[in-house]
């Protein structure tokens, strides 16, 4: 189910999202100054930097959460930016996981997760309970459906919040930095999650400072600084074959 593999378009060159150039300006400030990014279904790419790079906005760009001043958007070969694109449409394609779960206190795991199959999706209750049952299984939170955030951990709380992207069944997967909220013991059971993900062929791109999970899991790496690409590749050739002294000193200061 989760496979995408032959969903791209063939117009894109096999690519399933293209951000080229993307430029995006606050104010006076320049944060993204002409970023490319592209990536092919079934690819997990990670997006590093440091704080303040532009991770973030990069990201919110892609969906259009941040409205870039410059540059092209494609998604499965479909113009993001184009004023003919039913922008709302093409969102329910990108699922979106921050960092701080986001989940409804009111509503149990089973509730943050067919909310949006109903009113979105405008799925029946049965038929959204059961699409949430299986993405809370996908994510090894099946037996707490019932339970509320506020009875779950962060890890737990963050599982939900994938499975609710999931339920969508987006073709991408947009995580900005899943794990930095959470206890350093919880943050393992999401990486697992992530991981099986990718063996299940789902497209991610995920903004982090986990380092050793990047240089386990990425199919690339993109080394971001200042709103430039300095350096893109395989998680070995950035790990331990950086071209560029930016990015060695980058991966130098993060490892100390
Ligand atoms: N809404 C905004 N208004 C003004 N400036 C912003 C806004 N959002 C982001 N910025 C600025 O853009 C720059 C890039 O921020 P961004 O959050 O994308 O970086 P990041 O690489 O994700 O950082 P971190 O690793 O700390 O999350 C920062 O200097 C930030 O202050």
């Amino acid at each position: 189910m989760l496979s995408r593999h032959s969903t791209a378009n063939d117009t894109s060159q096999g690519f399933l999202l293209e951000a080229l150039q993307i430029r995006k300006t606050f104010g006076q400030t320049e944060v993204l100054k002409g970023v490319d990014l592209q990536v092919r279904p079934g690819e997990l790419v990670f997006l590093i930097g440091p704080s303040g790079s532009g991770k973030s906005t990069l990201l919110r760009c892609c969906n259009r959460l941040e409205e870039p001043t410059g540059g092209t958007l494609r998604l499965d070969g479909v113009d993001l930016l184009a004023n003919t694109t039913d922008i709302n449409q093409m969102r329910r394609k990108i699922g979106m996981v921050f960092q701080g779960f986001n989940l409804y206190p009111h509503l149990t795991a089973m509730g943050n997760v067919t909310l949006a199959l109903r009113k979105v999706m405008k799925m029946t209750k049965a038929e959204a309970e059961a699409r949430a049952m299986e993405n809370l299984g996908l994510v090894g939170m099946a037996e707490k459906a019932n339970s509320f955030p506020s009875q779950l951990s962060g890890g737990q709380q963050q599982r939900v919040g994938i499975a609710r992207s999931l339920a969508l069944e987006p073709m991408l997967i947009l995580m900005d930095e899943p794990t930095s909220a959470l206890d350093p013991e919880l943050v393992d059971s999401v990486l697992e999650v992530i991981k099986s993900l990718r063996n299940r062929g789902m497209t991610m791109v995920i903004a982090s400072h986990e380092m050793n999970f990047a240089r386990s899991a990425a199919d690339r790496v993109v080394f971001l600084e200042n709103g430039l690409v300095v350096e893109s590749g395989t998680a070995e050739q950035i790990f331990t074959n950086a071209r560029h002294e930016r990015t060695r000193q980058f991966l130098r200061q993060v490892r100390h």
